[in-house]
């Protein structure tokens, strides 16, 4: 029996990898210090993983920006709108796919299935694929010098890069399987000619529902690519149960890789009633490598002893679900959390620590390993009995809730024509997201507030002056419908969660989400409860300075929960509920300072879809049911709005018309042909806001452009719906771009309104 990981968190304890690229692309650091200092890390995180006893220590998890993108690059699969710099170092067109460049845009980047991090598109143009800059040969020399012993080398499989490219047309499909099959097997032969002994292909997608012809595929890669190969290969799914076991298990590997967290039981039961391959090493994934929590020991033996009656022949190594890169590096040092949390915490490293122990728990039984079993139980039977988790009122919130309130007293047409009159909103009001610029004067102020140079007092008299001035502006822009600038704010999540009680915020419990940008998810441990209102002043001080609507500015609650850990004792539709009902007292607690318009957003509502179709409804109808119950306590008069960034519309619509909110905004100005055509197929019923440009670029959008859009728009969405913003907050753009951009999305709307 031996122990592995998938991967390992790049990024280190204290962001070193984040700090180390952010100065090479500064040009504060020489080429040579970058790659020096970038393999020091590499090595100092092998070194880790071994002092804690792993038996396998892998490489290629290690990237300068991102693992598709990585192999997009050593395919040479490079667009060719980077040509011009293919004259320059490699590194230079690597990071200009990442991050773009002058005069060229960046890849493409999209969230690596149901998680918080993103990976760059490979784009395929019928380019001439061929390898190149292999950098898995320098891994494999580099671990066999420091540790003398020869790594598993982890590359992602030609099933997912193959799923996940885009850009194939019909035409082109066979010809750049083929051309896959090539660089793939030229890639884990030069593997092999570099001393590797084991390769493992992460195939993430193997978990998705898939056709017949997928399935062939799938065959067809394995089978070419690996035909020859004596190198030790490893296939391993993860996020999800593998699909089509009884077939995909035979796939000509040495072993195989299966969750036994997120999809154990449709394993477990294939393992079950197909049996497991004889000549195949069963890697299985026990230890949970997305969330935080220590594992109940005894029952991943239980586990494994369960998997063992199954499999009686093969061998049975021991791994983390998926790549610990979810999780951040360490607990040691979060000296700021309570001590009960503290203990049931485990994050990578005390992963590995608990792989270890289950291992040794079953070569010598005999050896019992008491204390640290007893320990480990310990911590989770305390944080289990704490009093943050037993808040009676909060449960029996839950246990009683009735149907009533999940739905508004009145339907969407009724209650519209109410809040019409109510509002006296003009036909095609014009609105923003919620948050305007985060300029270095909002950030001074905040940091000078946290490190306690300027007092609470001045810090509020700071950010309501900014409000007031911005509540000026937009009086003087002419918009419909103000916000009020959300200076208050850094994060969307953290902010809530550092008002409400359950919540519990690490030091430096960071996870990477893009390139260099990490995420420090709180922790929801206890029960989510409502303290105290959390907006409320902010926004009705904005209020009292305008006739005009000011809208109050929620982060929803299945945006609350996707962004944070969250406590794995109760189910996450429980937990969605609670943040729900905090929600909506603060939403009362709105209305009731006299706010009529409150924008509740759920942006990470889409992110959370599981990878299974099997799974979606359940997961639709809790989220729904969390956002209503937020959103349906308040008179009919008050208007609800909602916010998404970025979804894909198509296959979601209904999804979106159930949340019944009032006015949804979302992001149209990218995919607004698309948006269109589905429009016209579904119409939507309900208020929708048109996101007329893309908050994301610094270019101010032309009058012109968003009149097209808004025009073109108008057809398919009736004028008492029809909404008109920007299509996400302003806080990472300059006033001047603001107030330019906001001026011309005014001006278009009039131009509009002259025609009809
Ligand atoms: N209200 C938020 C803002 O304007 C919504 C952001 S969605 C990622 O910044
Ligand atoms: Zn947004």
């Amino acid at each position: 029996m031996k122990t592995a990981v998938i991967g390992y968190p790049y990024i280190g304890q204290n962001r070193e990898w984040k700090r180390i690229t952010e100065a090479f692309w500064k040009e504060q650091l020489s080429l040579g210090s970058f790659e020096q200092e970038m393999k020091n890390l590499r090595i100092a995180q092998l070194q880790q993983q071994q002092d804690l006893g792993l038996d396998i220590l892998t490489v290629g998890d290690f990237t300068y920006y991102d693992r598709m993108l990585d192999l997009a690059f050593m395919f040479n699969m490079i667009p060719s709108r980077y040509d011009h710099l293919s004259l320059q170092h490699h590194l230079t067109a690597y990071f200009a796919m990442a991050r773009g460049a002058e005069n060229v845009v960046a890849s493409e980047m999209t969230k690596w299935f149901n998680t918080n991090y993103h990976y760059i598109v490979p784009e395929y143009e019928g380019q001439q694929l061929a390898l190149q800059h292999n950098v898995y040969a320098q891994y494999i020399q580099e671990a066999i010098e420091t540790f003398g012993i020869i790594p598993r080398v982890t590359i992602i499989g030609p099933f997912t890069f193959y799923k996940l490219t885009k850009g194939i047309g019909q035409e082109q499909k066979q010809h750049y399987i083929q051309q896959l099959v090539m660089v793939y097997k030229e890639l884990l032969q030069s593997l092999e000619a570099s001393g590797a002994t084991s390769i493992q292909l992460e195939e993430p997608s193997l978990t998705k529902d898939l056709t017949s012809e997928e399935i062939a595929l799938v065959q067809h890669f394995y089978h070419q690519v690996l035909n020859g190969l004596t190198v030790e290969t490893i296939c391993t799914t993860y996020f999800e149960a593998l699909s089509d076991y009884e077939t995909l298990i035979d796939l000509p590997v040495d072993g195989f890789g299966l969750d036994f967290v997120h999809g154990k039981n449709e394993n477990l039961a294939a393992l079950k009633k197909f049996g497991f391959p004889k000549d195949k090493v069963l890697y299985a994934g026990i230890i949970n490598g997305r969330d935080i929590w220590r594992a109940e020991l005894q029952k991943q033996l239980a586990l494994i002893a369960e998997i063992r009656s199954y499999v009686p022949f093969s061998p049975i190594y021991l791994q983390t679900s998926c790549s610990l890169q979810h999780v951040p590096v360490t607990t040691a040092g979060e000296d700021g959390i309570v001590p009960e949390l503290l203990n049931a915490l485990a994050f990578a490293n005390e992963k590995i620590t608990e792989l270890q122990m289950i291992k040794g728990k079953i070569l010598q039984p005999e050896v019992p390993h008491i204390q640290a079993f007893l320990e480990s139980e310990k911590a989770i039977r305390t944080l289990a009995l704490h009093e943050s988790r037993k808040k009676k009122a909060v449960h029996a919130q839950v246990n009683e809730l009735t149907p009533e309130a999940f739905k508004r007293t009145d339907n969407y047409d009724k209650r519209s024509k109410l809040q019409r009159a109510f509002l006296q909103l003009p036909d095609y009001p014009t609105t923003t997201i919620g948050s305007f610029p985060q300029s270095a004067e909002v950030k001074k102020n905040r940091s000078l507030w946290r490190k306690g140079e300027i007092t609470t007092t001045e810090y509020e008299a700071f950010n309501a002056n900014e409000t007031a001035r911005w509540i000026a502006i937009q009086e003087q822009l002419g918009l419909d419908v103000f916000v009020h600038g959300e200076f208050e704010r850094t994060d969307m999540v953290e902010f809530f969660g550092e008002k409400l009680n359950g919540f519990a915020f690490t030091k430096n419990g960071w996870v990477v989400s893009y390139g260099s940008r990490c995420v420090k998810p709180p922790i929801i441990y206890g029960d989510v409860e409502w303290i105290e209102p959390m907006t409320v002043k902010e926004v009705s001080a904005a209020q009292l300075l305008t006739e005009k609507p000011v809208k109050g500015m929620l982060t929803g609650p299945v945006t609350i929960l996707n962004w944070s850990f969250v406590r794995n004792d109760l189910a996450r539709s429980e937990v969605a509920y609670q943040i729900g009902l905090a929600l909506r007292e603060e939403v009362r607690a709105l209305e009731n300072a006299g706010i009529n318009i409150i924008q509740v957003d759920e942006p990470a509502l889409k992110e959370g879809m599981p990878i299974r179709k099997s799974l979606h409804k359940a997961y639709i109808d809790a989220s729904v049911a969390a956002f209503k119950l937020a959103t349906s306590g308040v008179r009919e008069t008050t208007q609800i709005h909602t916010h998404m960034c970025y979804c894909e519309f198509n296959d979601f619509i209904d999804v979106i018309e159930a949340l019944d909110a009032d006015v949804i905004s979302i992001e149209t100005s990218r995919s607004h042909g698309e948006l269109i055509k589905v429009l016209k197929e579904t119409p939507y019923g309900l208020g929708i806001g048109l996101g007329v440009y893309d908050i994301h670029s610094p270019r101010i959008p032309t009058v012109e452009e968003m009149a097209t859009i808004i025009e073109n728009s108008k057809k398919v969405i009736a004028k008492e719906q029809f909404w008109i913003n920007p299509d996400c907050g302003l806080k990472t753009r300059t006033e001047q771009e603001t107030i330019a951009s906001l001026k011309n999305m005014v001006a278009a709307k009039e131009r509009l309104k002259q025609l009809n």
